[in-house]
C-alpha cells in the first residue's frame, strides 16, 4: 500500500459523510459517490453540524457515476446493508490491485460478502461507534462518539492481528481527528458490537422507545440483558468467547449514555429499509448452524420483518 492513500466513500450518509468530510479536511484525496444529492453536494459541498466542532466544506470531488472516480487505496463502504446488493457492480474497478475496502457498516458476515467480489485479501472491517445522522441533502448532523475499531480480514474470518495495512490506515484517520482501536480479531470485534446492536436497534423499533427507557424499566432492561446473552451464546458456534463482564459493562455504559435512538430506530422513523438481515438473519443463521436457540432474537426478527414490510 502506498505511503499517499486516496479514499473513496460509497453512500454519503450518516457516517460516509462524516468520516469522508473528516478525512478531507485533514488534507487527503476523497472521492465521494453521491446518491439523491448529488446535485446539491457537487454545487455547495457537505456541511457537517458536529459535536466535535461544525465545519464545511465548500467543494468536494461529488459523483453519481461510480466509473467516473479514480480507482483509490480505501475504498469506504458506508451504504445502509440492505443496499449492498449493489457492491458487485461498485466495488471491482474501484479498489487498486493493492487497495482495500473498508467495511464501516453494522452486523455480520458482511465482509464475506465483499470478499466474494474484491478477493479475500482486499477487505478489512470496521465498527462505528457514532450517533450520527443525515438531515438534509449534504448535510450531516452528527450528535456524539465516533471512534472507529478497526479490524483486519482473512477467509473465514481468521483472527489476523494487527497488520501494517490496518496501522496505515489508522494513521491517515487518526490524523483526520478520528479516534481509532486496532483490534487483532475482527470476528470478535463484529459479535460485541452485536451484543449492542442486536437488543438496543431491535427494541427500540419495536418498543417505539430509546435507549433510556429501555434502561429505566425492570422488565425491558431483564429483556435487553437477556438478548446480550442470547448473542454471546451464539457468538460461541464461532469460537469467539464474550465475559459477562463486558454483558455487564455494556448495561452500565448504555445507562450512563444520552437518551437515543439507534440507527435503526431512526431508519424506521424516516421509512427506510430496516437492516434486519445483516444485524438479527445472519447472527440466527449461526445460531442455527450451531444449533443454538435464541427465541428473544428469532421473536424480535420476526417483529421486525412485520414493521419493515408495512412501513415503506
Ligand atoms: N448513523 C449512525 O449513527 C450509525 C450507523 N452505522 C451503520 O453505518 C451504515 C451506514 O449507515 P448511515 O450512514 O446511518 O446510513 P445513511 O442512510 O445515512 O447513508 C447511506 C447513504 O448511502 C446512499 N446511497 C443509497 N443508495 C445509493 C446508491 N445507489 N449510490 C450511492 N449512494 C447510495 C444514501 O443516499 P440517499 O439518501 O441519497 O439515498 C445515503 O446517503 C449502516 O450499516 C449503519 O447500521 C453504525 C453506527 C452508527
Ligand atoms: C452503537 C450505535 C448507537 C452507534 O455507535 C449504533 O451502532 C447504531 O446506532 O446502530
Amino acid at each position: 500500500m502506498k505511503n499517499v492513500r486516496k479514499y473513496a466513500v460509497i453512500g454519503t450518509g450518516a457516517i460516509g459523510g462524516f468520516y469522508g468530510a473528516k478525512l478531507q479536511r485533514s488534507g487527503i484525496e476523497v472521492h465521494f459517490l453521491l446518491h439523491r444529492d448529488y446535485e446539491y453536494v457537487k454545487q455547495h459541498g457537505l456541511v457537517i453540524e458536529s459535536a466535535d466542532g461544525n465545519f464545511t466544506l465548500p467543494q468536494v470531488n461529488a459523483y453519481n457515476d461510480v466509473n467516473k472516480i479514480p480507482a483509490c487505496d480505501v475504498v469506504l463502504v458506508t451504504l445502509k446493508t440492505t443496499d449492498n446488493f449493489l457492491l458487485p457492480k461498485l466495488l471491482p474497478n474501484l479498489v487498486k490491485d493493492d487497495g482495500v475496502v473498508l467495511v464501516l457498516q453494522n452486523g455480520l458476515n458482511l465482509e464475506p460478502y465483499v470478499a466474494d467480489i474484491v478477493g479475500d485479501h482486499r477487505v478489512m472491517g470496521g465498527l462505528c461507534f457514532i450517533c450520527s445522522n443525515k438531515i438534509d441533502n449534504g448535510h450531516i448532523h452528527h450528535l456524539d462518539y465516533g471512534q472507529i475499531t478497526l479490524g483486519d480480514y482473512a477467509k473465514n474470518y481468521r483472527a489476523c492481528g494487527i497488520t501494517e495495512r490496518m496501522k496505515a490506515i489508522a494513521e491517515d484517520l487518526e490524523k483526520a481527528e478520528i479516534s481509532i482501536q486496532l483490534s487483532s480479531d475482527l470476528l470478535l470485534s463484529r459479535w460485541k458490537k452485536l451484543v449492542w446492536n442486536i437488543p438496543f436497534n431491535g427494541l427500540s423499533v419495536v418498543l417505539r422507545t430509546t435507549t433510556d427507557e429501555i434502561m429505566s424499566n425492570f422488565y425491558t432492561r431483564n429483556l435487553a440483558e437477556n438478548l446480550m446473552r442470547e448473542v454471546v451464546s451464539i457468538a460461541s458456534v464461532n469460537q469467539r468467547y464474550i465475559s459477562s463482564e463486558f454483558v455487564e459493562k455494556m448495561l452500565i455504559d448504555t445507562e450512563k449514555m444520552k437518551p437515543y435512538s439507534p440507527s435503526m430506530k431512526l431508519d424506521y422513523e424516516a421509512k427506510r429499509p430496516l437492516e434486519i438481515e445483516a444485524i438479527f438473519g445472519n447472527p440466527l443463521k449461526v445460531a442455527q448452524q450451531g444449533s443454538i436457540k435464541a427465541p428473544r432474537i428469532e421473536m424480535i426478527y420476526q417483529q421486525l420483518q412485520f414493521l419493515d414490510h408495512f412501513s415503506h
